[in-house]
């Protein structure tokens, strides 16, 4: 684009002739009127112009005025305002005429404009003015707006005034002004009439005009608007009708624009500015722009003071919906806001225990060894035979739960009595059921992170390494999976041979259907010590119809930062492989598992397994001991021999003691009563002797019962042949019972006067148990129905073919048997004497 100088030239007008003599043609006045660059946004003006013009909106026809504002404004130099009017003047005179032609060619006030178009072009280019015809052609080319419409009125044809100092446009707008002013008295009354008329009805387009320009949006149209329609001076000061040679130009030459004073500021309207912001980006402004702080997005700390022991004062629940929701997993569990400052007070008041973080008060010192040959493994994987084997042997064991949902599956759910986790399939509680540890600890083990999977490895001073807590675990919940390889007996039998021959830990556990789970891969649970006061035990469940074992927190719950154990409770077979217990606890049992030939230590540990296999709870454990126990077992005898681990059978002695009272209390309570209920009494303290035999201790049999051999004994193998015996004990005892002979009931008859003393009669031996053991075969208990058989019926009595016992001996003398059982032989004795008597 090109900048363009319109010359004005005031020389060759012959309609001038006063200019050329006054002034010569080196005084002509030479212009040079930059005209404006054709920048994007005035070439848009142009084009907007363009489009006004065809526009027919009125408000557009307005807008348009404005764009011509522009226009006109750009078009003038300041030089040419200061020009004498006189060397314009001729010029202006014959524009002037021009005007009034066009005035009286009764055009429309936009066919005017056109034409003042066509002039001040004419004009600058020095050209000839256009004919008024040619002009009126041109008005084809104007489009018909509303105004151009409605202002096909006539023009006054009032004589041409004397030409004034005023600019071509003045002029133009005066003749306008003039049709603006509506109450002229200067006015004669005929021109006055028409002028009114003619300018009431133009009165009445400008107001039009106005009005539609009033409600533009443009604050410039509305300033003009406001100031035009008040009066005429205001309408002369308006930007539209300012000459253009006050308008400054859009562009300068930066020296010009140094030099010359601020140009008034343009009224730019707000479409305008939009424009304006983007065509220049202004950097400046950028720079200007403070820098916003980039905050860090907010990180929740997942471990804390009270990890995992949200504030409640409730009872711990067993529901696990209610008891994650109230332990919470971190930051998703916090949906509400911390309690207000005041909740304090009851803390203060309460008082609430709690454990610095495992990673403060116990932080894993640097350079913690990490185990080397661990591969791990968070499944179980059926190894060789293993997988064919179980399916084989696999039971379909099925159960379904009966809970509701207000209770839940709580500790009474059938399901998890039997140690089966719910699942959809049976169970029809949702997120209500609280027997889904394995489902829970998947979702946490998914979720991950240090506090989730809750566990890790430590290594510990005097035992290898250990497992230790990241975070608080509720009591009995679940905390990690006991994952490994499932083997036959055969394949770790054959491992144990092989590849563990030197090893000093074994990972092995007794699992499901003769199975075995080597954790050497496996989870991090394998490295969890055995403790004789464990805060953990180690459980086997059915999932899925699938057995699985996991670590579950005790009765107490574990504390962040705990070492985790539980009790092995293995027997060691061999004192060879009888390991020391480092477990610190204050009942500790000084070895890994029962001590053995420890004749006091032995029956307590007894105790306690059966202690607690009395409640649900303990049943766990016992479980538990099973398991654990046989873990330790495999590691221990596989050492020593490869022949499978015998089982070893748990001794109740609770069952002797209570066995013997009911014999007593039976035979007590049967005085006076008939036969028939003492046979069937009989029958029942020989079946009762039968838990006894696992003391240890040989009770007193029924002849008839003394064919099979109902013997214990302490050794293993024994145990097992009696095992194989006593049940056929019971049923031949009863059936083959046989009346004593003559002779029997005549000692008998004689042993309860006490006056005869039994021949031959060998001091009683004490067994391995303490207890003195008398060498008879007769029992008490058999003499005692057999005397009361004979007191009751005495022909009967006579005619039974009980067995007098080879050895006897007065059963006050029977000093092994407890002080119940004398007694109730005392009972017998006397109420034999007092049938005696009776008869
Ligand atoms: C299954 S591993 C336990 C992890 C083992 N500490 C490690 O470093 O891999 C069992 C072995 O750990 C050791 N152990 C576990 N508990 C123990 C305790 N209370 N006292 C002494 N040694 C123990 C014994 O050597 C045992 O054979």
């Amino acid at each position: 684009m090109s900048r363009r100088t319109s010359r004005l030239s005031t020389t060759a007008t012959p309609a001038l002739p006063d200019v050329s003599s006054h002034e010569t043609p080196e005084d002509t006045m030479s212009l040079d009127v930059p005209e404006q660059l054709l920048t994007p946004e005035n070439s848009r003006s142009e084009t907007s112009s363009n489009n006004e013009n065809a526009s027919t909106d009125e408000k557009l026809a307005g807008r348009r005025r404005s764009t011509r504002v522009v226009r006109a404004s750009l078009q003038a130099t300041e030089s040419l305002a200061n020009t004498p009017v006189k060397n314009v003047e001729p010029k202006t005179a014959s524009s002037q005429a021009y005007v009034d032609s066009l005035a009286k060619s009764k055009r429309s006030r936009s066919s005017l404009r056109h034409s003042i178009a066509v002039m001040e072009s004419s004009l600058r280019n020095g050209t000839a003015l256009p004919d008024v015809d040619t002009l009126a052609n041109d008005q084809s080319m104007v489009p018909e707006t509303p105004i151009s419409n409605s202002s096909q009125e006539p023009v006054s044809d009032e004589p041409n005034p004397p030409l004034s100092q005023r600019t071509l446009r003045q002029r133009v707008e005066k003749v306008l002004g003039k049709d603006d002013e509506k109450e002229t008295p200067k006015a004669t009354p005929k021109s006055a009439s028409r002028g009114y008329m003619r300018r009431s009805t133009r009165l009445s387009l400008i107001e039009k005009a106005s009005d539609f320009l009033e409600r533009s949006s443009s604050v410039l149209g509305k300033r003009q608007r406001g100031q035009g329609s008040d009066n005429k001076k205001e309408v002369s000061r308006r930007a539209s009708l300012r000459p253009r040679t006050l308008a400054p130009p859009k562009e300068e030459t930066p020296a010009t624009a140094a030099e010359a004073p601020q140009p008034k500021k343009r009224r730019v309207s707000e479409s305008d500015l939009t424009k304006l912001q983007k065509k220049e980006p202004s950097p400046p402004q950028e720079e200007i722009k403070p820098a916003t702080p980039k905050y860090k997005p907010k990180r929740w700390v997942t471990h804390g003071l009270y990890t995992g022991q949200e504030p409640s004062d409730s009872p711990p629940k067993q529901r696990q919906s209610k008891n994650s929701a109230k332990t919470g997993t971190g930051p998703l569990n916090r949906r509400i806001l911390p309690m207000p400052m005041f909740a304090g007070s009851r803390l203060v008041k309460n008082g609430r225990d709690y454990r610095l973080p495992f990673d403060i008060f116990s932080p894993l010192p640097p350079g913690q060894p990490k185990p080397d040959e661990w591969r791990k493994t968070n499944k179980n994987v059926f190894v060789g035979d293993a997988a064919s084997e179980w399916r084989a042997n696999k039971n379909l064991e099925l159960s379904t739960c009966m809970c509701d949902e207000d209770t839940g599956c709580d500790e009474n759910c059938q399901n998890r009595y039997m140690f089966y986790e719910c699942d959809s399939g049976n169970c029809r509680l949702g997120p209500e059921c609280g027997n889904r540890n394995f489902s829970e600890l998947k979702h946490r083990t998914k979720a991950g992170g240090k506090y989730n999977i809750g566990v890790e490895v430590i290594k510990t001073s005097d035992r290898g390494y250990g497992v230790r807590s990241n975070r608080s675990f509720e009591p009995n919940q679940i905390i990690v999976e006991y994952t490994g390889e499932i083997i036959t007996q055969f394949e770790c039998e054959r491992r144990m041979r092989a590849v563990y021959k030197n090893n000093e830990c074994y990972y092995l556990m007794y699992f499901d259907q003769n199975m075995i789970i080597d954790a050497t891969r496996g989870s991090i649970a394998r490295f969890v010590n055995h403790s004789c006061e464990p805060n953990c035990r180690m459980e086997k469940w059915t999932v899925a119809g699938k057995p699985r074992m996991a670590l579950f927190a005790g009765d107490r719950g574990v504390m962040t930062g705990q070492e985790l154990s539980y009790d092995y409770n293995f027997d060691p077979y061999s004192n060879k492989n009888v390991q020391e217990c480092r477990c610190g606890a204050d009942n500790c049992r000084g070895i890994l598992g029962p001590r053995p030939k420890d004749k006091d230590q032995r029956p307590k540990v007894v105790d306690e397994k059966t202690k607690n296999a009395a409640t649900p709870k303990s049943a766990k454990n016992a479980k538990n001991a099973k398991t654990a126990g046989t873990k330790r077992k495999l590691s221990e005898t596989t050492e020593t021999s490869s022949a499978p681990p015998k089982k070893r059978k748990l001794l109740k002695p609770k069952s002797i003691k209570s066995g013997i009272k009911k014999v007593i209390k039976k035979a007590t309570t049967a005085r006076g009563k008939t036969t028939t209920k003492k046979s069937v009494t009989a029958s029942k303290a020989t079946k009762s002797t039968s838990p006894a035999k696992k003391k240890s201790v040989k009770l007193p049999t029924v002849k008839p019962a003394s064919r099979v051999k109902a013997t214990v004994k302490t050794s293993q193998k024994k145990t097992e042949k009696t095992e194989k015996a006593t049940p056929k004990s019971p049923a031949k005892s009863t059936s083959q019972l046989k009346r004593p002979s003559a002779a029997t009931k005549k000692k008998i008859l004689a042993l309860a006067d006490g006056s005869t003393p039994q021949p031959a009669e060998a001091k009683p031996k004490k067994d391995k148990t303490g207890i003195k053991r008398g060498p008879y075969k007769k029992t008490l208990l058999k003499r005692a129905l057999a005397a009361q058989n004979s007191a009751k019926s005495p022909a009967k009595a006579n005619s039974a073919t009980v067995k007098s016992p080879t050895k006897t001996k007065s059963p006050a003398k029977s000093k092994g048997l407890g002080s119940s059982m004398k007694k109730a032989a005392k009972n017998v004795v006397r109420t034999v004497k007092g049938a005696k008597r009776s008869a």
